[in-house]
């Protein structure tokens, strides 16, 4: 039998039967995860095996498929590595705004590359139109056009107004998406727009938890139509953390690529270096200054963290 993964508790699951069903399953002997020591080997989102076992409504975990993409946050536990959020996502909605609180290109930027080398595509989605003038909305379009030529589409709305609404449900349709943002942006008014009977659905699985056992650190799948699901991350504001070596940084700004193939010395890291096209690309205006700068700033951070 093959199920979904909904929810996990650390140590045992809700999953949705293929046929509609939920089940609440375990996990039988080791499981290995390639490369990763991971502190829990399967995740929301993942795609399983399962036998059932002879209490009604119980299985048991036999196999996981191959996952498309996962993210994932360094592990509370030493003896691990890693702890996988969630699998298999379709899309990251990152939700930014202009003004209050206005998000920065670097937190967007850092999600950015985060995606990038998680394999995942993002949209940006930019709520709180409501509150823009029109200068601010004349900036919303230069910032728009600027993602937009490197490959991010966005979406603008107000959650607040019910604008846009329509266009953001088009796009979850029959997928797995993730949503992010920094706290108040809107997530959680936009969800309640968009899935005004959440609660309701969400009480199915709820009632497969136990009550009183909180589990902030686990991420969490919400059916909100058919083969649609959003997946929500308690307390994870960005995608998690990925070791992103220094060479291979400029590589997760796909506007550098071309540049970076031409670059003088094949380990250039574009900041001083002659014979540097990432740089030249910069002074030409052929690469936004902004996310240069970003790329910087996260080169640095990079220094500092080892
Ligand atoms: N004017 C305006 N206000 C909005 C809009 N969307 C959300 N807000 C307000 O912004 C504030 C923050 O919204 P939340 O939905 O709580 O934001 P959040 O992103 O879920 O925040 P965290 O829970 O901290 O992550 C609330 O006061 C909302 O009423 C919008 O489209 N326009
Ligand atoms: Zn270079």
């Amino acid at each position: 039998m093959k199920g979904l993964v909904l929810k996990s508790t650390g140590s045992w699951y809700v999953v949705r039967k293929e046929d509609g069903g939920l089940l609440r399953a375990r996990l039988r002997g080791k499981f290995k995860n390639k490369g990763l020591k991971l502190s829990n080997p399967v995740a929301v989102g993942d795609h399983v095996t399962l036998e059932l076992e002879g209490e009604e409504g119980s299985a048991v975990i036999t196999e996981i498929a191959k996952r498309q993409n996962h993210i994932i946050r360094k592990s509370i536990h030493k003896t691990a590595h890693a702890h996988i959020i969630a699998s298999n996502i379709d899309l990251a909605f990152l939700v930014v705004t202009l003004v209050s609180p206005r998000t920065s290109f670097g937190f967007i930027d850092r999600f950015l590359i985060t995606a990038e080398a998680y394999h995942i595509p993002v949209t940006l989605l930019f709520n709180k139109i409501d509150l823009y003038d029109e200068d601010t909305l004349k900036y919303q379009e230069r910032v728009r056009k600027m993602y937009k030529q490197i490959g991010y589409d966005s979406l603008v709305c107000s959650a607040a107004e019910g604008i846009g609404m329509e266009e953001i449900k088009q796009l979850l349709d029959k997928k797995v998406t993730l949503f992010s943002g920094h706290s108040g942006v809107g997530k959680s008014t936009l969800v309640n727009v968009l899935v005004p009977d959440l609660d309701l659905k969400t009480t199915e699985i709820s009632a497969f938890s136990d009550k009183g056992v909180h589990t902030t650190t686990f991420a969490e799948m919400f059916e909100i139509g058919p083969e649609t699901y959003l997946i929500d991350t308690p307390g994870i504001k960005e995608l998690g953390i990925v070791d992103i070596p220094k060479e291979e940084l400029g590589g997760l700004f796909p506007e550098f690529r071309p540049f970076m193939a031409e670059c003088r010395f094949n380990n250039c890291l574009h900041v001083k270096e002659p014979g540097c096209k990432v740089l030249e690309a910069v002074e030409a205006g052929k690469i936004s200054l902004t996310r240069y700068d970003s790329y910087k700033s996260i080169l640095e951070d990079e220094d500092n963290r080892r």
